[in-house]
This record gives structure tokens, sequence and C-alpha cells, in this order.
């Protein structure tokens, strides 16, 4: 598995816009911190150091580590509000016997990075403090009061690969999106599709309700606005899906693109790094099918949909329902997530209309 630097990108840097928007004052070297864990993680990787989940998805040191430090430094940066994250690690498995080693390797981390930074003047992060700070995500969420959202590495299968990730924080105000932050360290700064291999990559969308969609260099370029594509023939689209299989019906948006019409072949990435691609017009529409029983979790899709809606796309269920983020973690939905323009929208619920009837047992 080759690792690239650009994963080890600061966790921070790419949330400080948004957080400045909301009038936080995250300063930059407080953000240079998650450089140093990143670049270690990653490097741990090399050492197989992926583990598996209770529900058999993977999990690697990376996805705690920037949990720690993104609950670390919200809640030293947010201290007079009241701080709720809805995360996607727990510490349950740290806290078990086989876990012992896994939660030394990342208190461990964790406080070389604090250490060496300086920024924070604390002493080092106890194996507790360390469990508490993943803890903090515990939040149920909900329709009253703020939370925030954060999928630490959403498509860990991919950064596992060395392939698409991305990470994902958004802000619920009274259960509705009202910020999202994709940071999406390998993706190609022109377009997803770029053959160049010396073509630069990192991007960092970032959207506040009201105020559209932004993205930048994660190196720090001038934010350029971004919209979706504005194209109303389906011939002329690609659509997005996940490249994993098990994550999403091939079969079915096989299906729904030919009813379309759609032309290209589909465009398989990990993670959020789609709604990021589709809010800049690199494809036209994300199809999202997962099988039956699997549960649509909200920090797998608060910030992609905040990115998107505020670049004038339009993300729905397939029933054409809007996702309601205020129910908790989950997203209580009708069978998938779709995401298109406007234009566009009415043919691909016709089209995934007929092919759910047609093809129901590809669930
Ligand atoms: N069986 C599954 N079906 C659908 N999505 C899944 C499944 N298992 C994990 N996921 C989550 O779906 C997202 C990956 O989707 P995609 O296929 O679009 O990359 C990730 O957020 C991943 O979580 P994680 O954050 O742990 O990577
Ligand atoms: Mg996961
Ligand atoms: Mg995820
Ligand atoms: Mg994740």
């Amino acid at each position: 598995m080759i690792i690239n630097k650009e994963h080890t990108r600061s966790l921070l840097d790419l949330l400080q816009k948004p957080l400045s928007v909301i009038l936080v004052n995250i300063n930059t070297t407080t953000l240079g911190i998650l450089d140093i864990i990143l670049y270690k993680v990653q490097k741990a990787l090399l050492q197989s150091d992926v583990h598996s989940k209770s529900d058999k998805s993977p999990v690697t040191v990376a996805d705690y580590g920037s949990q720690v430090l993104v609950s670390f430094a919200l809640e030293k940066e947010l201290p007079a509000m009241a701080f709720s994250l809805v995360a996607e690690e727990d510490s349950g498995d740290l806290r078990k016997e086989e876990g012992k080693e896994t939660l030394q390797r990342i208190t461990e981390l964790v406080n070389d990075t604090l250490a060496s930074d300086g920024t924070y003047d604390v002493s080092p992060l106890t194996e507790e403090n360390v469990l508490r700070a993943i803890d903090n995500g515990k939040s149920e969420g909900g329709s009253h009061g703020r939370h925030w959202v954060l999928d630490p590495i959403d498509g860990t299968k991919g950064f596992v690969r060395g392939d698409q990730y991305a990470i994902a924080l958004g802000l619920l105000d009274e259960g509705k999106v009202v910020l999202g932050v994709l940071a999406c360290p390998n993706l190609p700064l022109g377009s997803v599709n770029s053959k160049d291999p010396n073509d630069k990559v990192g991007c960092l969308f970032s959207a506040q309700i009201g105020g559209g969609t932004y993205m930048q260099s994660l190196d720090g370029s001038a934010p350029v606005k971004v919209h979706v594509s504005a194209t109303e023939n389906p011939e002329e689209a690609s659509f997005f899906e996940s490249y994993e299989a098990a994550h999403s019906s091939h079969d079915l948006s096989s299906s729904i693109a030919k009813k379309l019409g759609v032309k290209a072949p589909p465009v398989r990435i990990d993670s959020q790094a789609k709604y990021g691609a589709l809010s800049r017009g690199d494809g036209a529409i994300y199809l999202r099918f997962p099988h039956k029983g699997y549960r649509e979790k909200i920090w797998d899709h608060a910030a992609g949909y905040s990115v998107v809606t505020e670049a004038g796309g339009v993300v729905s269920d397939a029933g054409g329902n809007p996702l309601d983020f205020s129910k908790g973690r989950y997203l209580d939905l009708d069978t998938g997530i779709i995401v298109t323009n406007q234009k566009l929208m009415p043919s691909l619920l016709k089209a995934v209309k007929e092919s759910l009837s047609e093809n129901a047992s590809a669930l």
C-alpha cells in the first residue's frame, strides 16, 4: 500500500474556515497539531493497524486519533458553549483487554503530537482522557440545540486502500444542517476525472446555510464558489456511486442510469468525496442504495448534504423526501439516497421508482 503525504494534512486546518464563520477562534498553530498525528498514524497503517468493528467495518488508529483530536480541540475552543458531538467512533473496543495496545498507541500519538506542537499547555492525556475524548462523540443529536456531527475518517476502506476518503464535520442547529466542511485530501483540485498523476490533490469544501459552497486547496488557496452541474440532459450526465458494491447496489444504479439514458460509465469512489465532486459539477448524479437492513448515519451525510445543497443541488431519499437530520444518530429514510440538480431530479425520481419496482431483489 502506498501512503502519500497528502493523507497527512491537518484536520483542524480543514475546520478553520467554518469555525471562523461561527466566530470560534482556533489559531493556526493549534491547527497544525493534526498534521503530525496523521503522519504517524499513516505509518502505523503500514504495520497493518486496522481493526474490525462489531459490524465488521474497519477502523484504524487514524479514525480514533482524528476523533480524539477534533473532540479535544472543539472542547477547548468552545468552552462557553454547551458542547455536543455526534461522532462515529466509540471507546467500547478500546476498553476491552484486546484493545489495550491500540489504546496505548493512540494515547502515545496524541501526547507526542500535543507536546511537539505546544499550543495547548496541558499535561499528557491519560488513557482515560483519550477514552473520554472519544466518548464526547456519544451525543444523540436531535431536533433541539446545536450538535457537531463528525465522521473522523469517512471512507475508511478507501483510506486503507490509499484511495479517496474525507474528514467530514457538520453542525446541526435545531435539527437542520447549518454548516458543512468536507476535507478530501486525495481529491484532485481540477476534476475527479483527471488522469494526470501530477495534478495537485487535496480539496476543502465548506458551506454555510444560505451562503453557498466554496472550495479551496488544502494548502490554502483562496476559496472559490462552486456550483453543481447545470445539465438538463441525462445523456451528458455522469454518476457517482460507492467504490464498494457492499455499500451500495451497483446493479440497481446501473438499471436507473440506463432508464435515464446516462451514457458515461459510473464514477466509483469512496466516501463523501462524492458529494464534494458533485458540488463542483464533476458529475451530475450520485446514487446510493445500501443493501437491506443497513441504516444510514447522520455523520455519513451531514457535511456532504450541506456542501451539495448550498451549491444548488438536491438531496433526497428514493421516495423524493428530504433528509431529516433531526431524528438522532440515524437517518430514517425510504430505501436510498439520490442527489442531483433541480432540473434532473424529477426524471431521476421517476427512473428510481421504476427501477425499484422492477429490481426489488437487487437490495
Ligand atoms: N455495509 C455498509 N453499507 C453502506 N455503507 C456502509 C457500510 N458499512 C460502512 N458504511 C459506511 O458508508 C460509508 C462509505 O460509503 P462509500 O461506499 O460511499 O464510501 C462510510 O461512511 C462507511 O463508514 P466509514 O465512515 O466507517 O468508512
Ligand atoms: Mg467506520
Ligand atoms: Mg463514514
Ligand atoms: Mg468513518
